[in-house]
């Protein structure tokens, strides 16, 4: 059989120890073990089957994903799971769901934007799922525009509460996931108004569902905002409406580690700055780029499985076709995407350690930090999500017809992924905030305050706006110093170019308005610089396993070249590079492509998928793509009867000519 033989055969060429980068893409042995036993627990549970997704009607897989929810809380309180086993159980049943939100920003917020006392009160209750929560931020009208928001949270002296309300139709609340049918709380973001006066936007703790009859309660309209793109696919959460008409809550649900009503309706503000209001924002962007890899690279184990055993043209002296994957141009749009997976999520896991240093030195009250984590966040959120969506429809292309259909798990991963360009910052929204960051640091260059972090590399302004590429041959390119320099005067010179033309302007934010898309490009090269480095850096840890820093050696070089290859015009009118040593790199890449090939199918069995994860007929392990093809395709419902419903109706009187006849 064609597909097990060939999968076999490419398993056997691998040139590196695959149990040994499996660790590496987990992050660690612990929580290679952990995702290993979670996901076969979950692939191996019947109520987790998701094969029949795609054909559900919105009622029933809605209800198919309540009782799938239910059930994985059920394992988690029986099987005792820690908070990482069962973040990982959710992972792995794969449907996006009210826990999403109630896990992932619900709680988070509390944690965030709650004082200890709201912390003890509410974090109990959600813990053990006494009440379920979502977050409710945007409205009908505003989304990116935070501070725009309608919704009112005006205090009442006399009763010690606010009086949640929304004005206008605009202000209904519009988009919040989970918030549909299921949560009972919200964390409701609004204008809170003292005296008449409008102190901007804050959050509040609300109840909006009885806890007895799952109501909701009085002066709240609510219910699910309808379909959206693709079938199944992110139609499984109850994306939400929501509407106040003056209702009340007790003045301490509003959430005030930022900012304090006392009971006479006096505004505290505490130390630390405003913007932690938009504190979970900056959580969950950092979960989303580590998100990102796992979308990404399952993607890329379908395409490159299937790369493996499909044949095309080419019979060779054995009567065999070529298997798709040997074609350069095959390598040529799947080997970059192969590293951006990796890049991704080693990109993720320095993020990650980021914001958690952020966090305590927030504790520690110290805010130096948080611009930085702000710009970070929101530029590899835009950056990585952007990839990943276009990435996941090339994988579809590099499958050829067959990745069109939904056994092929492409489609469904596509539509459920593609929203991550929108939910939790627009991501051109999201790089004009880098642009800001990065014109500011420029603006502060030799003022003596020296640049921080991922911006360290502005203080060499001097010597990166001067400097010259120095490769001569194409494996020049292979200098980790030679591709850093190349991408931080590619940068610095855009920021440079952008600030410079800033300051032709009068009126400076009309000057950003004017150059917003320039602004966008320098922040795409200075992100893209950040994910190249945080590679470069991982690849200076300790790797072990046989031939396992060489082959990450080698993805790292392809991500980067293929970057520049991608951005030419950038590199080349900055004069970054000249046109010689663009076509050197361009050989070198090629030369990387025949590398990593024999490796490219141990390089995504590193990922650990199982095929309940992956649900996809083409990225099977076992590479047995033709016979479970035809077999799927005899489940559609279409083929439960030979003459399909409508044939006495609509087919049979175009072929007996009644139509015609009716006609004439
Ligand atoms: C589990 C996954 C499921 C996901 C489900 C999805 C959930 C959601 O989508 S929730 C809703 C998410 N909404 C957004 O992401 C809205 C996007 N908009 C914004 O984040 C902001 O409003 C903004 C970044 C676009 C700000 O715009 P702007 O009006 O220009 O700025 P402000 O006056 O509001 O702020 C200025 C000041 O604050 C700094 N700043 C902005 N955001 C943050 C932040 N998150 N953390 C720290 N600092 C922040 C900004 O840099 C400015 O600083 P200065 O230049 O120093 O004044
Ligand atoms: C699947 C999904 C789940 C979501 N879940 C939640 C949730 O749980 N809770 C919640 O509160 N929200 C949620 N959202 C809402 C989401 O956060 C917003 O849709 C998002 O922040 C984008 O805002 P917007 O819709 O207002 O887009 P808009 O800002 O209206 O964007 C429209 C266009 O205008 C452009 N644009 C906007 N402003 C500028 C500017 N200043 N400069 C240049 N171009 C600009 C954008 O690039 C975009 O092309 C969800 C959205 C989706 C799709």
């Amino acid at each position: 059989m064609a597909g097990f033989d060939d999968l076999a055969s490419e398993r056997s060429k691998a040139q590196f120890d695959v149990e040994e980068m499996k660790v590496i893409w987990a992050g660690s042995r612990h929580t290679l073990e952990v995702s290993d036993r979670i996901s076969r627990l979950v692939a191996n549970d019947p109520v987790f089957r998701k094969d029949t997704r795609t054909m559900l009607s919105r009622k029933d897989l809605f209800k198919n994903t309540l009782r799938k929810a239910a059930h994985a809380w059920k394992r988690i309180i029986e099987l005792r799971l820690s908070e990482e086993e069962a973040a990982e159980l959710r992972f792995y049943v794969d449907e996006p769901a009210f826990m999403d939100l109630h896990w992932g920003m619900f709680i988070p917020t509390i944690k965030g934007q709650g004082t200890e006392e709201q912390q003890q009160k509410w974090l109990p209750l959600a813990y053990k799922m006494k009440i379920i929560g979502c977050y409710a931020q945007t409205e009908l009208g505003h989304g990116s525009n935070v501070q725009g928001l309608e919704t009112t949270a005006t205090f009442d002296p006399q009763t010690d509460e606010f009086i949640i309300h929304s004005p206008t139709l605009t202000s209904s609340k519009w988009w919040p996931g989970g918030l549909g049918k299921v949560s009972t709380h919200a964390v409701v973001y609004g204008r809170l108004i003292i005296d008449s006066k409008d102190y901007g936007v804050n959050g509040f703790i609300v109840q909006l569902r009885s806890l007895d009859d799952h109501l909701p309660l009085p002066g709240i309209t609510i219910g699910d905002i309808g379909m959206k793109f693709g079938s199944g696919a992110y139609n499984t959460m109850d994306n939400g409406v929501l509407r106040f008409d003056h209702v009340r809550i007790p003045r301490d649900q509003m959430l005030m580690r930022v900012s304090q009503v006392t009971r006479e309706g006096k505004l505290v503000q505490s130390n630390v700055p405003w913007q932690l209001v938009y504190g979970t924002m900056v959580y969950v962007r950092q979960k989303i780029v580590s998100d990102a890899s796992c979308a990404l690279s399952r993607a890329v184990c379908i395409a490159t499985r299937y790369s493996a055993v499909r044949r095309q043209f080419g019979l060779q002296s054995n009567g065999i076709e070529t298997q798709v994957i040997d074609y350069k141009t095959q390598q040529s749009r799947l080997f970059p995407l192969l590293a951006s997976a990796y890049a991704f999520r080693f990109v993720g896991e320095w993020l990650k350690w980021l914001y958690m240093d952020v966090n305590q030195r927030l504790q520690a009250s110290d805010f130096s930090t948080l611009p930085e984590a702000h710009a970070c966040t929101a530029g590899l959120k835009s950056l990585t999500t952007s990839a990943t969506a276009d990435g996941i429809e090339e994988c579809r292309k590099l499958c050829g017809g067959h990745g069109y259909l939904c056994s092929s798990g492409l489609p469904e991963l596509f539509a459920v992924y593609i929203p991550a360009c929108t939910y939790e910052g627009d991501n051109i929204v999201l790089l004009l905030q880098v642009a800001r960051f990065l014109i500011k640091t420029v603006s502060q260059l030799g003022s003596g305050k020296e640049p921080v972090g991922t911006t360290v590399y502005m203080g060499r302004v001097e010597q990166l706006m001067q400097c010259h590429c120095a490769v001569q041959k194409a494996e020049d390119w292979l200098k980790p110093s030679v591709i850093l320099e190349a991408f931080e005067a590619r940068s610095m010179r855009m920021s440079v170019a952008s600030a410079q033309n800033l300051a032709k302007f009068d009126n400076q934010e009309e000057g950003f308005l004017e150059l917003s898309a320039d602004l966008v490009q320098a922040a795409v090269a200075h992100c893209q610089l950040i994910v190249v480095s945080k590679f470069i850096e991982k690849l200076q840890q300790d790797i072990p396993g046989k031939g396992v820093k060489g082959q990450l050696e080698a993805l790292c070089n392809i991500y980067a070249l293929f970057i520049l290859h991608k951005h030419l015009g950038d590199f080349l009118s900055t004069g970054c590079i000249t046109p010689k040593q663009a076509s050197l790199a361009n050989a070198q890449l090629r030369s990387l492509y025949s590398q990593v090939r024999p490796n490219a199918i141990a390089l995504v069995d590193a990922f650990n998928y199982t095929d309940h994860y992956l649900s996809s007929v083409l990225g099977r392990y076992d590479g047995n793509v033709y016979p479970k093809l035809y077999e799927e395709a005899w489940k559609d419902p279409l083929n439960d009867s030979v003459v399909p419903d409508g044939y006495q109706e609509y087919i049979q009187p175009i072929l007996k000519q009644q139509l015609r006849n009716a006609r004439l």
